[in-house]
């Protein structure tokens, strides 16, 4: 499945289990030896909510959560009638999110699905990001601590200032020049040097922005532990919620990326993040993987 062409390979554990999920993710998201997607998504049960979304991505790392993945966990439950419910809570490694499935009642086709993505996390020591932060009043009801907006990051020899935005996983989103070419641009060198630099612990996902206008964001991502990938749902929120600290964007913006368009909004009075987008099933079937160690 694919939300704006961000894949994974989706696994009903719900009455099975996986024990190795790292290396399997390995295996499936190779696109010439797998089935070629850019991690493994679980869904399990869970006596808290009313699935859990487990994400490993295709270098078999472990990542909080997943925006676009999310979305397709919900369309699979619903498509395959593993509840008949349109408004889903998910636990995730982040904390349950708020899902609500818009399907078309001619066909029951999933159309779109929306998620409450929860609070940005802004303090560094949370995302967690080893710069220093200052304290922001006036973006929402209480005052921001501790946040990394527009902070210089030295990547390279090179000065980028940084805003840096948890989702549950960690973002550190770049705004780059009204004249700098999107489409030309070198993700693959820079990209690296980003997620596994000293300041970031945890290593990050990096989002690389062009403001189009106050409504309108042109963004390419570099995941942790996948590279660059068509579209990151986290991503997208954590680039909004940068724009909005910078004063680049309003509280709603469309999110155009390599695959397509997310809308997201940040409702600041009550401090949520909101994502909708697509969520598409490519094929089902069976793979053998017995002999993955
Ligand atoms: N593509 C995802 C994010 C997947 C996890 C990320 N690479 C991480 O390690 O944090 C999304 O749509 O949010």
């Amino acid at each position: 499945m694919h939300g704006a062409g961000n894949d994974y390979v989706y696994v009903d554990c719900t009455k099975t289990s996986i024990e190795n999920a790292g290396a399997v993710a390995k295996f499936v998201s190779d696109r010439h030896f797998g089935i070629g997607s850019d991690g493994l998504i679980l869904i399990k049960p869970s006596d808290k909510a009313d699935f859990f979304m487990e994400m490993y991505n295709s270098d078999g790392s472990r990542a909080q959560m997943c925006g676009n993945g999310i979305r397709c966990v919900a369309k699979y439950v619903y498509d395959y009638r593993l509840t008949d419910k349109k408004e889903l809570a998910i636990d995730t490694l982040a904390g349950i999110k708020y899902i609500q499935l818009n399907v078309d009642p001619a066909t029951d086709r999933v159309v779109s699905v929306r998620v409450n993505m929860g609070s940005p996390i802004l303090k560094a020591s949370d995302i967690p990001v080893n710069i220093s932060g200052k304290d922001i009043e006036g973006i929402t009801k209480d005052t921001i601590r501790d946040a990394v907006v527009s902070e210089t990051l030295t990547v390279a020899g090179r000065d980028y200032q940084v805003t840096c935005v948890s989702m549950g996983n960690p973002h550190c989103v770049v705004f780059m020049d009204d004249d700098f070419d999107m489409d030309n641009f070198r993700i693959e060198e820079i990209g690296p040097l980003f997620e596994n630099h000293e300041v970031f612990p945890e290593r990050t996902n990096t989002e690389f922005v062009k403001v189009i206008d106050k409504n309108n964001l042109l963004m390419r991502v570099w995941e942790r532990g996948a590279g660059e990938t068509l579209a990151c749902g986290t991503g997208c929120c954590a680039s909004l919620v940068a724009a909005v600290l910078n004063g680049f964007a309003e509280d709603e913006a469309v999110l155009h990326v390599l695959g397509g368009k997310l809308n997201i909004s940040w409702n600041r009075k009550e401090n949520t993040v909101y994502m909708e987008g697509p969520a598409v099933t490519v094929f089902d079937g069976d793979i053998d993987i017995s002999g993955i160690k």
